[in-house]
């Protein structure tokens, strides 16, 4: 039996398998119908972290194009294979991979990831100028190759680095956003809802400031069902047998367990990857279906914190407002007890500290 040399002798060419347009094509219909916009979203840095988010983007599907990028050659076209055998169980996505930064042009979106990852103990402010001094590489090109892009910021630390891929985008504020304490947010849902034995997605929390050591669990936004948990604990206080579950002590436990939730998965499997791919898809999401949903990200807040001379240029989180032009409002006025305004402030003042000694 002759065996078929090439795709063509199977009956397909350049525009597709004619077998199947024979079958669909009536008079007058060329096969073309009005396309809608496609949606490119680059990765750069196809470590864990970047490959986490690629994964669970093209789960979504968000993009038409996915763009990997990385300073290992093999090792990203690796990782794009890999994904592309993946084809007949995802719609349909075009992933592209390489070195070079150009080939995230006309992105909507671009993710930055790459850079140095800590080491079991060390903390994220510990990154700063290891990737400082990639980002003056990957962020100048990447602003060129996509001046319209929103760019999501997530290597660490990630709030120095929102800012550092500000001033160095050259992009208004609202087009450069760091993953920050979405991810911080997430896991103090989780934890709450183990606490509570609900579901995470009816705990309402927010942390905010620093993604990382300094973050600020808002005990007064927590709220389950609608139920306001500190008015009720407030109220309760150790008078009904339910206050125990509100009960302070615990709650402060679960915060340190929170701000401890990197250390211990990084000493136990080496780096945290699943849970910030979902983070940041959740986020891609929101910005490019335009959902104007409430995250808490890494946004300039100057003038915005309590006590932080207005000048003060950082980049902190705080509830923000995704849409498809990237942020489109910050929740400015929030309803804080002192010991949440006096630790936000610390956390503004910390940030700063580093944003400032960069000089840029
Ligand atoms: N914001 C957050 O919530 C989180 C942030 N991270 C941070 O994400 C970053 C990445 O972490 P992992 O993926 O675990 O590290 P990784 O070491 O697995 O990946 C980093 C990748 O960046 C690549 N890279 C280095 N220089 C590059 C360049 N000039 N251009 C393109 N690619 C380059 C490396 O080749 C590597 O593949 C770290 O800074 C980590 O701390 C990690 C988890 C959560
Ligand atoms: C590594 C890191 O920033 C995190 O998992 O929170």
């Amino acid at each position: 039996m002759k065996k078929a040399s090439s795709l063509s002798e199977l009956g397909f060419d350049a525009d597709g398998p004619s077998f199947f347009r024979h079958l669909t094509l009536t008079d007058g219909d060329d096969g073309t119908l009005p396309r809608r916009r496609l949606i490119k979203i680059s990765v750069i840095g196809a470590g864990n972290v970047g490959m986490a988010i690629a994964q669970t983007i093209l789960t979504q599907d968000l993009a038409d194009e996915i763009v990997l990028i990385d300073a290992v050659a093999d090792k990203v076209r690796g990782e794009m294979l890999d994904l592309q055998h993946a084809a007949a169980f995802l719609p349909r996505v075009n992933i592209v991979s390489g070195t070079e930064v150009s080939l995230t042009r006309s992105s909507d979106l671009v993710i930055v990831t790459a850079g140095a990852r800590q080491i079991p103990g060390e903390t994220r402010l510990n990154l700063l100028q290891r990737n400082v001094s990639l980002f003056r590489k990957i962020v100048p090109a990447a602003a060129e190759a996509s001046p319209e892009s929103v760019l999501v910021i997530v290597s660490n630390p990630v709030d120095v680095l929102t800012y550092v891929a500000w001033k160095l985008s050259g992009f208004p504020a609202s087009r450069v956003i760091g993953s920050g304490t979405n991810l911080d947010s997430s896991r103090f849902r989780f934890l709450l809802a183990e606490h509570l034995e609900v579901s995470a997605q009816d705990v309402q929390a927010y942390m905010v400031g620093e993604h990382g050591d300094s973050s600020v669990a808002l005990w007064s936004s927590i709220s389950v069902g609608g139920m306001p948990v500190l008015a009720h604990l407030q109220k309760n206080h150790r008078s009904a047998a339910t206050a125990k579950k509100f009960d302070e002590a615990a709650l402060e436990g679960i915060r340190r367990a929170v701000v401890g939730s990197a250390y211990e998965v990084i000493k136990l499997k080496g780096y945290t990857s699943w849970a910030i791919g979902y983070s940041v898809a959740s986020i891609a999401w929101s910005l490019l279906r335009d959902q104007r949903r409430i995250h808490p990200v890494s946004v300039l807040a100057k003038g915005l914190v309590r006590g932080v001379p207005a000048d003060r240029e950082l980049f902190l989180s705080l509830p923000a407002r995704l849409g498809r032009a990237g942020v489109l409002g910050v929740a400015a006025e929030l309803v804080l007890t002192d010991e949440e305004e006096r630790r936000l402030r610390i956390s503004a003042e910390t940030l700063w500290g580093y944003c400032h000694a960069l000089g840029l």
